[in-house]
């Protein structure tokens, strides 16, 4: 199997490194390109064994699977770059946000089968939440392959192509609205006179322990919360003040304003 990733920037990197680490692939089949920066490539290549070119004609030929991985107001820039090299054997993977299906085809000039995929940088330690969605003419044979190489770096979560709004703004997007929520957590917890760094290393400490926790126990977290929530004590005094605000109003504003960026990305491109 041949893989090629158009764009080697922060999401693609997560997939490829995932992938590699999964020892699914050999290395060598694994294609990079970008816009212009041959040092990213080259730096690639030294760490992970995986291939790069610029040139068109060698990167499609015979490739089974495209990643297009360029942000989406970059994707008309691409499309012309690749229309005149791309071959019956090409099935496309989007990873570009609110990109619709239909925009992509429109753009590529082909009928090749296109899926679009949001997966999250969790990818790099091969936990990616990835949503999928497949044109109409994606193969099962061809469907499972793409399955299998999304399992390589996490897990895969197939959903109807309009949902992927959604899936954009609670995983795609969410490892960076959990960091900003531990990086208030940190900077609260300085406040209360210990020295920085130690709080950041327990806190860091906390989180990876509690994420442990969540994957080993077979309890649900309210119970686990519930556990920790010594009647009368500490836990039940700090959650009485949380009470006092009402969290699921600011993560639904959050993840609402994710949803409506990623309808504006889509609707942007088709205007
Ligand atoms: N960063 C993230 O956590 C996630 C990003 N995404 C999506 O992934 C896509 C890329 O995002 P990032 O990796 O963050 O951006 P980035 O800016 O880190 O990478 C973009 C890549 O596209 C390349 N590129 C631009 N024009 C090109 C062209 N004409 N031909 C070939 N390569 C070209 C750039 O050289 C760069 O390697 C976006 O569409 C974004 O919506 C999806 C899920 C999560
Ligand atoms: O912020 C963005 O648009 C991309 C898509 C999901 C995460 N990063």
């Amino acid at each position: 199997m041949k893989i090629v990733f158009y764009g080697s920037g922060n999401m693609a990197n997560a997939i490829f490194t995932g992938i590699v680490n999964s020892k699914s692939i050999e290395p060598e089949n694994i294609y990079l390109t970008n816009k212009s920066n041959l040092e990213v490539l080259e730096g690639y290549h030294e760490s992970l064994g995986v291939s790069y070119s610029y040139d068109d004609a060698e990167l499609l030929k015979d490739a089974d699977y495209v990643f297009l991985s360029t942000k989406p107001y970059d994707f008309l820039k691409l499309a012309e770059r690749i229309k005149p090299y791309i071959t019956n054997d090409n099935k496309f993977i989007s990873i570009m946000a609110g990109l619709p299906i239909s925009y992509i085809r429109e753009h590529l000039q082909v009928d090749n089968p296109i899926a679009r995929i949001m997966p999250n940088t969790n990818a790099h330690v091969g936990h990616s939440v990835t949503g999928i969605s497949f044109s109409t003419n994606f193969g099962p044979n061809s469907k499972q392959e793409v399955l299998t190489l999304i399992e390589a770096f996490g897990t895969a979560l197939e959903v109807k192509e309009d949902h992927l709004h959604q899936v954009t703004a609670i995983t795609g997007s969410g490892p960076a609205f959990l960091y900003h929520v531990f990086e208030q957590y940190v900077n609260a917890g300085t406040k209360l006179g210990i020295e920085q760094s130690q709080v950041e290393e327990s806190i860091k400490e906390l989180i990876i322990g509690t994420g442990k926790m969540i994957e080993r126990s077979d309890l649900k977290m309210d119970q686990l919360r519930k556990n920790i929530t010594s009647k009368g004590g500490t836990t039940q005094a700090g959650l009485n003040a949380l009470s006092n605000h009402d969290i699921e109003a600011v993560f639904l504003d959050c993840l609402n304003a994710a949803v409506k960026r990623s309808i504006e990305l889509a609707e942007a491109e088709e205007d």
